[in-house]
């Protein structure tokens, strides 16, 4: 079966210029134009979208610092999506600006040259590779990382391979290596799907609605796994479950109509008339 031919396409030895078995992770070449020295990883300044004459983003100015654990809520149709978008490149907004750090101008770059830059995005669905090992699915997410593409050979280097080994401990997966990822639970699957963006070592995860369909215990998991990964990247989460917001949250925006309505921690909006008015009161 030629299931793992991809190996041969896929993983290439770093050549010296890269530093080879010598670089432990890939990240800080990748981000060597990023700049948070002022503590601040995004900022999206005015930013304006409009679909067929409706205003999905309303001038929407937002601020994360670098590490945060950010929740954004808000109702359906607010816009927590598109503003998604426009920081990935999906969609380009009609007026205002988006930064990230000090010095990346986001809408000058490509889809492509976002997630080089260190910003890596989870949708609700999980899209694990289901006839690959959880190991293989791992290894794979290094296939969009262009310096991993760009040398020829054959293996991981140990580079990689710890860093395999440190996603699968991260992720509480390293029992499971081996396991077809299609066998996997709902959760081991999001789980596994954080795990490969990780592996890129993103400065800013974008996580949609992460908890949906998760049971109580995998919920739980998965605020500790949010927990341990602040810090070292920045978590930007959409989440419509208010008892997950609760565990992970130290600020929330809170969007409507497409520009931010609330901010501050969880008790601060939730003590908010108008939040109360259009979404937490539903
Ligand atoms: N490609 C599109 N074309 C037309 N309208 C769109 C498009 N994308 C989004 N919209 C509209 O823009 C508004 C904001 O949508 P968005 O998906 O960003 O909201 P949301 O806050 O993510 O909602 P939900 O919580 O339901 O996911 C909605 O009214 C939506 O119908």
């Amino acid at each position: 079966m030629a299931e793992l031919d991809w190996r041969e396409i896929v993983f290439q030895q770093p050549g010296p210029e890269l530093g080879g078995d010598a670089q432990p992770g890939y990240g800080h070449m990748r981000k060597a134009g990023l700049d948070t020295s002022h503590g601040v990883v995004l900022y999206l300044d005015d930013i304006s979208v409009s679909f067929d004459g409706f205003r999905a983003l309303n001038k929407l100015s937002l601020t994360i610092d670098t590490g945060e654990l950010r929740c954004i809520i808000g109702p359906n149709g607010a816009g927590k999506t598109t503003m998604m978008d426009v920081i990935t490149g999906k969609t380009r907004p009609d007026a205002g600006g988006a930064f990230f750090g000090q010095t990346i101008d986001l809408l000058a770059l490509r889809e492509a040259e976002i997630v080089e830059a260190g910003i890596g995005r989870k949708f609700q669905k999980p899209t694990v590779f289901e006839q690959l090992s959880v190991q293989d699915n791992l290894e794979l997410a290094l296939k969009t990382d262009k310096r991993a593409r760009k040398t020829l050979g054959f293996r991981l280097s140990a580079a990689q391979r710890q860093r395999v080994e440190e996603v699968l401990v991260q992720i509480r997966l390293e029992d499971q290596a081996a396991r077809r990822a299609g066998d996997l639970s709902h959760g081991q699957k999001q789980w596994l799907e954080i795990g490969m963006l990780l592996m890129l070592d993103p400065k800013l995860l974008l996580l949609d609605e992460p908890v949906a369909g998760m049971t109580d215990f995998e919920t739980d998991r998965t605020a500790e796994l949010f927990a341990s990964l602040a810090g070292k990247h920045t978590l930007v989460v959409v989440e419509h479950d208010m008892e997950f917001v609760r565990k992970i949250a130290h600020k929330v925006t809170v969007l409507h109509e497409g520009s931010v309505l609330a901010e501050g921690s969880l008790e601060q909006v939730q003590a908010d008339e108008r939040v109360v008015e259009v979404y937490l009161g539903r």
